[in-house]
Protein backbone atom coordinates (compact mmCIF):
# COMPACT_ATOMS: atom_id res chain seq x y z
CA UNK A 1 0.00 0.00 0.00
CA UNK A 2 1.54 3.76 -0.88
CA UNK A 3 1.18 5.43 2.22
CA UNK A 4 0.03 8.83 2.52
CA UNK A 5 2.14 10.90 4.58
CA UNK A 6 2.97 14.47 4.70
CA UNK A 7 5.83 16.55 6.12
CA UNK A 8 4.89 19.90 7.99
CA UNK A 9 7.25 21.83 10.29
CA UNK A 10 5.03 24.00 13.23
CA UNK A 11 5.59 27.78 12.77
CA UNK A 12 8.36 29.07 15.07
CA UNK A 13 8.38 32.32 17.38
CA UNK A 14 9.92 34.16 14.49
CA UNK A 15 7.60 34.17 11.97
CA UNK A 16 7.04 37.67 11.87
CA UNK A 17 10.81 37.84 10.47
CA UNK A 18 9.84 35.83 7.69
CA UNK A 19 11.21 36.84 3.87
CA UNK A 20 9.19 39.40 1.86
CA UNK A 21 10.19 39.99 -1.52
CA UNK A 22 7.25 40.89 -4.39
CA UNK A 23 4.53 42.27 -1.96
CA UNK A 24 4.61 44.97 0.74
CA UNK A 25 5.13 43.93 4.63
CA UNK A 26 2.14 43.30 6.45
CA UNK A 27 2.09 42.62 10.56
CA UNK A 28 1.85 39.09 11.11
CA UNK A 29 -0.19 37.64 13.90
CA UNK A 30 2.24 34.67 15.20
CA UNK A 31 -0.41 32.68 17.63
CA UNK A 32 -3.22 33.33 14.56
CA UNK A 33 -0.44 31.93 12.47
CA UNK A 34 -0.05 29.24 14.41
CA UNK A 35 -3.90 28.33 14.70
CA UNK A 36 -4.19 28.58 10.92
CA UNK A 37 -1.62 26.04 10.97
CA UNK A 38 -3.01 23.53 13.45
CA UNK A 39 -6.46 23.85 11.20
CA UNK A 40 -4.57 23.00 7.89
CA UNK A 41 -2.78 20.06 9.19
CA UNK A 42 -6.18 18.96 10.53
CA UNK A 43 -7.38 19.40 7.21
CA UNK A 44 -4.96 17.04 5.70
CA UNK A 45 -5.53 14.63 8.70
CA UNK A 46 -8.80 14.85 8.34
CA UNK A 47 -8.57 13.78 4.19
CA UNK A 48 -6.82 10.65 5.36
CA UNK A 49 -3.21 12.42 5.72
CA UNK A 50 -0.88 11.29 8.14
CA UNK A 51 1.25 14.31 9.44
CA UNK A 52 4.68 13.82 9.79
CA UNK A 53 6.24 16.53 12.06
CA UNK A 54 9.73 18.15 11.08
CA UNK A 55 11.52 18.75 14.30
CA UNK A 56 10.97 22.47 14.68
CA UNK A 57 13.53 25.12 13.54
CA UNK A 58 12.94 28.33 15.27
CA UNK A 59 15.99 30.17 14.64
CA UNK A 60 14.76 30.08 11.02
CA UNK A 61 11.63 32.26 10.44
CA UNK A 62 10.68 30.83 7.29
CA UNK A 63 10.98 27.11 8.57
CA UNK A 64 7.01 26.89 8.12
CA UNK A 65 7.26 26.68 4.82
CA UNK A 66 8.54 23.36 4.60
CA UNK A 67 8.08 22.90 0.63
CA UNK A 68 10.94 24.41 -0.14
CA UNK A 69 13.63 22.61 1.77
CA UNK A 70 13.04 19.35 -0.04
CA UNK A 71 11.78 18.20 -3.19
CA UNK A 72 10.64 14.26 -3.86
CA UNK A 73 10.29 11.98 -6.87
CA UNK A 74 9.07 8.33 -6.06
CA UNK A 75 11.03 7.86 -2.82
CA UNK A 76 14.70 10.15 -3.72
CA UNK A 77 14.69 13.18 -1.45
CA UNK A 78 16.46 15.70 -3.13
CA UNK A 79 17.36 18.78 -0.55
CA UNK A 80 17.28 22.02 -1.67
CA UNK A 81 19.44 24.96 -1.02
CA UNK A 82 17.83 28.08 -1.35
CA UNK A 83 18.69 31.19 -3.05
CA UNK A 84 17.82 32.84 -0.23
CA UNK A 85 20.66 32.35 2.37
CA UNK A 86 18.62 32.92 5.35
CA UNK A 87 16.84 30.21 4.84
CA UNK A 88 19.52 27.59 4.18
CA UNK A 89 19.81 26.28 8.14
CA UNK A 90 16.37 24.81 7.70
CA UNK A 91 17.86 21.87 5.57
CA UNK A 92 19.16 19.73 8.22
CA UNK A 93 16.16 18.86 10.27
CA UNK A 94 14.39 18.30 7.28
CA UNK A 95 17.47 15.57 5.89
CA UNK A 96 16.83 13.70 8.81
CA UNK A 97 13.14 13.26 8.86
CA UNK A 98 13.06 12.17 5.10
CA UNK A 99 15.95 9.72 5.61
CA UNK A 100 13.99 8.30 8.88
CA UNK A 101 11.32 7.62 6.31
CA UNK A 102 13.32 5.38 4.19
CA UNK A 103 14.08 8.12 1.62
CA UNK A 104 17.64 7.86 -0.58
CA UNK A 105 18.71 11.70 -0.05
CA UNK A 106 20.38 13.91 -2.74
CA UNK A 107 21.43 17.18 -2.08
CA UNK A 108 21.64 20.80 -4.37
CA UNK A 109 25.24 21.71 -4.20
CA UNK A 110 26.88 24.93 -3.99
CA UNK A 111 27.25 26.91 -6.21
CA UNK A 112 23.46 25.82 -7.08
CA UNK A 113 20.36 27.17 -5.45
CA UNK A 114 16.89 25.25 -5.77
CA UNK A 115 13.70 26.13 -3.52
CA UNK A 116 11.32 22.90 -3.54
CA UNK A 117 8.61 25.79 -4.24
CA UNK A 118 10.12 26.25 -7.58
CA UNK A 119 9.51 22.64 -8.60
CA UNK A 120 5.97 21.60 -9.77
CA UNK A 121 5.22 17.55 -10.61
CA UNK A 122 2.62 16.46 -12.56
CA UNK A 123 2.94 12.50 -13.32
CA UNK A 124 6.62 12.03 -14.65
CA UNK A 125 6.91 15.54 -15.72
CA UNK A 126 9.31 18.06 -13.21
CA UNK A 127 8.64 21.97 -14.22
CA UNK A 128 11.10 24.13 -12.45
CA UNK A 129 10.82 26.98 -12.17
CA UNK A 130 13.79 29.83 -12.79
CA UNK A 131 13.66 32.53 -10.79
CA UNK A 132 14.45 34.88 -7.52
CA UNK A 133 15.16 31.43 -5.62
CA UNK A 134 16.37 28.57 -7.90
CA UNK A 135 19.76 28.85 -10.90
CA UNK A 136 20.55 27.47 -13.68
CA UNK A 137 22.86 25.28 -11.73
CA UNK A 138 19.99 24.06 -9.61
CA UNK A 139 17.89 23.22 -12.53
CA UNK A 140 21.01 21.44 -14.01
CA UNK A 141 21.43 19.19 -10.43
CA UNK A 142 17.50 18.62 -10.32
CA UNK A 143 17.64 17.00 -13.92
CA UNK A 144 21.18 15.38 -13.39
CA UNK A 145 19.34 13.76 -10.01
CA UNK A 146 15.47 12.82 -11.59
CA UNK A 147 16.36 12.00 -15.36
CA UNK A 148 18.01 8.66 -14.21
CA UNK A 149 14.47 7.92 -12.84
CA UNK A 150 12.58 8.03 -15.19
CA UNK A 151 11.55 12.16 -15.10
CA UNK A 152 10.71 14.87 -18.31
CA UNK A 153 12.25 18.12 -16.30
CA UNK A 154 11.32 21.22 -18.43
CA UNK A 155 12.65 24.27 -17.02
CA UNK A 156 10.01 27.67 -17.07
CA UNK A 157 11.05 31.09 -16.57
CA UNK A 158 9.21 32.84 -13.18
CA UNK A 159 9.99 36.27 -13.00
CA UNK A 160 6.75 37.88 -11.84
CA UNK A 161 6.50 35.99 -8.07
CA UNK A 162 8.42 34.42 -5.59
CA UNK A 163 8.24 30.47 -7.06
CA UNK A 164 6.91 28.80 -10.09
CA UNK A 165 4.13 27.27 -7.60
CA UNK A 166 3.52 30.44 -6.17
CA UNK A 167 2.09 31.16 -10.25
CA UNK A 168 0.77 27.70 -11.10
CA UNK A 169 -0.05 24.26 -9.79
CA UNK A 170 -2.50 21.22 -11.20
CA UNK A 171 -5.54 19.68 -11.10
CA UNK A 172 -5.58 15.94 -10.64
CA UNK A 173 -6.26 15.23 -14.59
CA UNK A 174 -2.79 17.21 -14.88
CA UNK A 175 -4.65 20.79 -16.16
CA UNK A 176 -2.22 23.46 -15.59
CA UNK A 177 -4.23 26.31 -13.13
CA UNK A 178 -2.68 29.92 -12.74
CA UNK A 179 -3.88 33.33 -12.47
CA UNK A 180 -2.86 35.06 -15.57
CA UNK A 181 -1.11 38.08 -14.74
CA UNK A 182 1.79 36.10 -12.80
CA UNK A 183 2.53 33.61 -15.60
CA UNK A 184 5.72 34.59 -17.79
CA UNK A 185 5.10 31.68 -20.47
CA UNK A 186 1.88 30.13 -19.61
CA UNK A 187 2.01 28.47 -23.85
CA UNK A 188 4.33 25.83 -21.87
CA UNK A 189 2.12 24.11 -20.59
CA UNK A 190 0.12 21.85 -22.95
CA UNK A 191 -3.38 22.12 -20.89
CA UNK A 192 -4.08 25.29 -18.95
CA UNK A 193 -6.91 26.67 -17.03
CA UNK A 194 -6.83 30.42 -15.96
CA UNK A 195 -8.35 31.22 -12.23
CA UNK A 196 -9.90 34.44 -11.41
CA UNK A 197 -7.48 34.92 -8.50
CA UNK A 198 -3.84 34.87 -7.56
CA UNK A 199 -4.48 32.47 -4.25
CA UNK A 200 -6.79 30.61 -6.76
CA UNK A 201 -3.76 29.53 -8.55
CA UNK A 202 -2.47 27.00 -5.79
CA UNK A 203 -3.87 23.58 -4.70
CA UNK A 204 -3.16 20.70 -2.64
CA UNK A 205 -4.32 17.40 -4.23
CA UNK A 206 -6.25 15.54 -0.93
CA UNK A 207 -6.88 12.75 -3.01
CA UNK A 208 -10.38 11.78 -5.11
CA UNK A 209 -12.51 15.13 -5.77
CA UNK A 210 -10.84 16.93 -3.05
CA UNK A 211 -8.59 20.31 -3.40
CA UNK A 212 -7.56 22.19 -0.67
CA UNK A 213 -6.79 25.77 -1.75
CA UNK A 214 -7.02 28.82 0.79
CA UNK A 215 -10.20 30.69 1.38
CA UNK A 216 -9.08 33.72 0.14
CA UNK A 217 -10.31 32.30 -3.61
CA UNK A 218 -13.68 31.77 -2.72
CA UNK A 219 -14.56 32.58 -6.94
CA UNK A 220 -12.30 29.67 -7.69
CA UNK A 221 -13.46 27.40 -5.14
CA UNK A 222 -16.91 28.20 -7.10
CA UNK A 223 -15.44 27.23 -10.43
CA UNK A 224 -14.01 24.46 -9.08
CA UNK A 225 -17.54 22.83 -7.41
CA UNK A 226 -18.62 23.82 -10.96
CA UNK A 227 -15.80 21.41 -12.69
CA UNK A 228 -17.11 18.73 -10.61
CA UNK A 229 -14.37 19.17 -7.87
CA UNK A 230 -15.10 19.05 -3.86
CA UNK A 231 -12.65 22.30 -2.87
CA UNK A 232 -11.43 22.70 0.95
CA UNK A 233 -11.14 26.05 1.81
CA UNK A 234 -8.56 26.19 4.70
CA UNK A 235 -7.76 30.07 5.75
CA UNK A 236 -3.88 31.05 5.72
CA UNK A 237 -3.63 34.62 5.68
CA UNK A 238 -0.60 35.08 8.29
CA UNK A 239 0.89 33.33 5.77
CA UNK A 240 -0.61 34.85 2.72
CA UNK A 241 1.32 37.64 4.41
CA UNK A 242 4.75 36.05 3.63
CA UNK A 243 3.92 34.71 0.23
CA UNK A 244 3.37 31.52 1.82
CA UNK A 245 0.47 29.60 0.00
CA UNK A 246 -1.26 26.37 0.70
CA UNK A 247 1.35 24.31 -1.24
CA UNK A 248 4.37 25.30 0.57
CA UNK A 249 2.68 24.43 3.91
CA UNK A 250 3.57 20.51 3.24
CA UNK A 251 5.22 17.90 1.54
CA UNK A 252 3.35 15.36 0.40
CA UNK A 253 4.89 12.09 -0.26
CA UNK A 254 2.95 9.75 -2.26
CA UNK A 255 4.82 7.09 -3.33
CA UNK A 256 6.73 5.91 -0.35
CA UNK A 257 5.43 2.20 1.14
CA UNK A 258 5.03 1.80 4.57
N1 LIG B 1 6.73 27.51 -1.63
C1 LIG B 1 6.33 28.66 -1.17
O1 LIG B 1 5.36 29.26 -1.66
N2 LIG B 1 7.03 29.19 -0.17
C2 LIG B 1 6.74 30.43 0.44
C3 LIG B 1 7.94 30.97 1.10
C4 LIG B 1 7.70 32.29 1.76
C5 LIG B 1 8.88 32.84 2.51
N3 LIG B 1 8.50 34.03 3.18
C6 LIG B 1 10.04 33.12 1.58
O2 LIG B 1 10.12 34.21 1.06
O3 LIG B 1 10.88 32.26 1.40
Amino acid sequence: MPSKKALVRRPGPRLAEGLVTHIERERVDVGRAVEQWEAYTEALRGHGWETVEVDPADDCPDSVFVEDTVVMYRNVALIARSGAASRRAETAGVEEAVAALGCSVNRIREPGTLDGGDVLKIGDTVYVGRGGRTDAAGIQQLRATFEPLGARVVAVPVSKVLHLKSAVTALPDGTVLGHLPNLDAPSLFPRFLPVPEESGAHVVLLGGDRLLLAASAPRTAELFADLGYAPVPVDIGEFEKLEGCVTCLSVRLRDLYA
